[in-house]
């Protein structure tokens, strides 16, 4: 497997597949700023470097870089989900998604492509997770949540059960979100408010 970015989070992914026996063969990054990430050689990447038949992840953690990256890519992507994570056989996972330690998701709930689904995040039954979401460790959805393309939900975060996210929205760390949020919405607090919008 190759990963994309050399980023603090290509470390995290680089343990995930270390837990479950998947080799890391190189991190590619625009701009490497080291030899290596966690003994794993850091090259450039160069237009045309994507033409192998090993699967990619997308190791970035911010979202909108990271759906920026997937559109230039010409590769297959793999799927990586921590050996201790949980995750219901009646649920779906898309392509580049990334699932990390301790995760639970619960039954008949759908991931889309290129999620971060952080360490120790709970998503119940019925959720709908949309691409490149990344639900923080420790926080919380409750059943049938749905979370728009690119929202991230913060550390901690709490969102009440049927609650509609909306996209490339911000839940603030340890936010408690009681009714609906609107596309592009940055939510703090319990219960949630909004601080900025679109
Ligand atoms: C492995 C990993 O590390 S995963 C990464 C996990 N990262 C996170 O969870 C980070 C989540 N980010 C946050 O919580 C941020 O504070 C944000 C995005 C919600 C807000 O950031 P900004 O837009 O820069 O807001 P800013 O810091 O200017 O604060 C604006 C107001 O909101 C308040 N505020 C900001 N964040 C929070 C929060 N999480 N809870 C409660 N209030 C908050 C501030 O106190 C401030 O209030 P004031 O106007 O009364 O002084």
């Amino acid at each position: 497997m190759i990963l994309f970015g050399a980023s603090g989070h290509c470390k995290s992914v680089i343990d995930i597949a270390e837990s479950i026996g998947e080799r890391i063969s190189v991190v590619y990054d625009d701009n490497p700023k080291a030899a290596a990430v966690c003994h794993i050689p850091v090259k450039k990447y160069m237009d045309g470097t994507d033409g192998t038949d090993e699967s990619w992840i997308i190791s970035i953690g911010n979202n909108r870089i990271r759906k920026k990256v997937k559109e230039k890519l010409q590769c297959d992507f793999g799927l990586l989900k921590h050996k201790t994570a949980t995750v219901s056989k009646w649920s779906t996972i898309g392509e580049g998604t990334v699932i990390m330690a301790q995760v639970v998701i619960n039954s008949c709930t759908s991931i889309g492509e290129h999620c971060i689904i952080n360490s120790a995040a709970v998503i119940e039954h019925d959720c709908q997770i949309e691409n490149f979401v990344h639900i923080s460790p420790n926080a919380s959805l409750a059943g049938g949540v749905t979370v728009g393309e690119g929202t991230h939900i913060g550390i901690g975060a709490c969102v009440l059960p049927e609650i509609k996210i909306g996209k490339w929205a911000t839940i603030g760390a340890g936010a408690v979100i009681i009714k609906d949020v609107p596309d592009g919405a940055v939510v703090v607090g319990n219960p949630g408010r909004v601080i900025h919008d679109q």
